[in-house]
């Protein structure tokens, strides 16, 4: 029998353990975790995601900020923000939502968040910090991370002997999804738009993570039979047969058939995305209680 992660379901006790770590460290403290989401623009997939943030951050009971942004918000007035938010005590998290609308430019604001303040964990330190296997001092980015909860709930903490394959490489998410695995022990093939024959790539994989924006590309005869499969996809495609003008979200897997080979998957909506959200919250209580100099919990 194939297992469908309940996604929303290890959301909900990560969040149990952010709620009640919360709780611990402004009873004893006085400190109050505090997550600021910063967005500019008005993309409206973006401020979904962004108001399921802020949302989330209040009922872990986290001094909630959200800072809206026109979509002509200069490069100076955009680093003005952050700078503020980095000198405010009272915020332990910072978020800026990608993408920038244009011309901004991602990269120097994304650097200029404090590294101890960078829940997305995309600034150089935090990345340079999971790269060289420092995974407590750091701060890792919140989609690998909550694929890694799947990975460890599965096939426990060491995964000796195990083929992984991720497909993407991006800096968000397959980069520091192939350095989490790897100090994992597990061995790590990184894939991408040049890897030659990616369907044998894939099926060498106990362990396939798909991350590259295309909808149901992988098929059932990339999975090899038993493996685990952790689709990160996320695809707004049509769906006629909803209703005209009607869409869906699909994932990089093509679900239904690779479920029947898989032990293991992971649905789209409802596997690794609510996992994102719970884990920029585990994040923002471990760089809260860093600040107060305390030890946080782990995830
Ligand atoms: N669930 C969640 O919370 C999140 C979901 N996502 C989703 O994950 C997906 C990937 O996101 P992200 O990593 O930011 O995307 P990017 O577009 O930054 O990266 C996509 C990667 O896929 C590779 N790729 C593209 N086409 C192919 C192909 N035909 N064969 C093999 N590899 C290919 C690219 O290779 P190359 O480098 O060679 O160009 C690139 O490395 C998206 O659908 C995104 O929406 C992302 C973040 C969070
Ligand atoms: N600085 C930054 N950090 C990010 O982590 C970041 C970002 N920018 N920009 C965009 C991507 C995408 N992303 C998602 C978060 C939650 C869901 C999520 O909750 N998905 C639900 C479905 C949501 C729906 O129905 O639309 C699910 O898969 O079940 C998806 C995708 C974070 N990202």
């Amino acid at each position: 029998m194939t297992t469908v992660i309940d996604g929303k379901a290890v959301a909900a006790s990560v969040i149990e353990t952010v709620k009640s770590a919360t709780r611990t460290l402004e009873s004893e403290t006085g400190v109050r975790a505090g997550l600021a989401v910063v967005i500019v623009g008005d993309d409206p997939a973006s401020h979904a995601y962004v108001s399921s943030k802020s949302k989330m951050a209040k009922e872990c009971g986290f001094l909630s900020i959200q800072h809206t942004l026109p979509n002509e918000t200069s490069q100076q007035d955009l680093a003005k923000l952050v700078a503020d938010l980095n000198a405010d005590p009272e915020i332990h998290g910072i978020l800026v939502q990608l993408p920038l609308p244009k011309p901004l430019q991602s990269e120097p604001i994304i650097q200029s968040v404090l590294p101890e303040k960078d829940v997305d964990g995309l600034h150089v330190v935090n990345a340079g910090k999971l790269a060289t296997g420092d995974l407590e001092g750091g701060l890792v980015s919140c989609t690998p991370a909550g694929a890694m909860v799947f990975v460890r709930r599965t096939y426990g903490e060491d995964l000796s002997g195990l083929n992984a394959v991720v497909v993407g490489r991006s800096n968000l998410f397959g980069k520091p999804m192939s350095a989490l695995l790897l100090a994992a022990n597990a061995t790590v093939t990184t894939a991408h738009s040049r890897t030659k024959d990616l369907p044998a790539v894939c099926r060498d994989a106990d362990i396939l993570v798909a991350a590259v924006g295309r909808p149901e590309m992988i098929k059932a005869d990339w999975v090899k039979p038993g493996a685990m499969v952790i689709d990160v996809g996320i695809n707004r495609v049509p769906a006629p047969e909803r209703g005209e003008g009607k869409t869906k979200l699909v994932g990089d897997v093509a679900f239904e058939e690779c479920a029947k080979i898989a032990s293991v998957i992971t649905p789209v909506p409802g596997g690794v995305g609510p996992m994102t959200i719970a884990m920029l919250m585990a994040n923002t209580i471990i760089a809260a209680y860093r600040k107060a100099g305390r030890k946080p919990p782990k995830f």
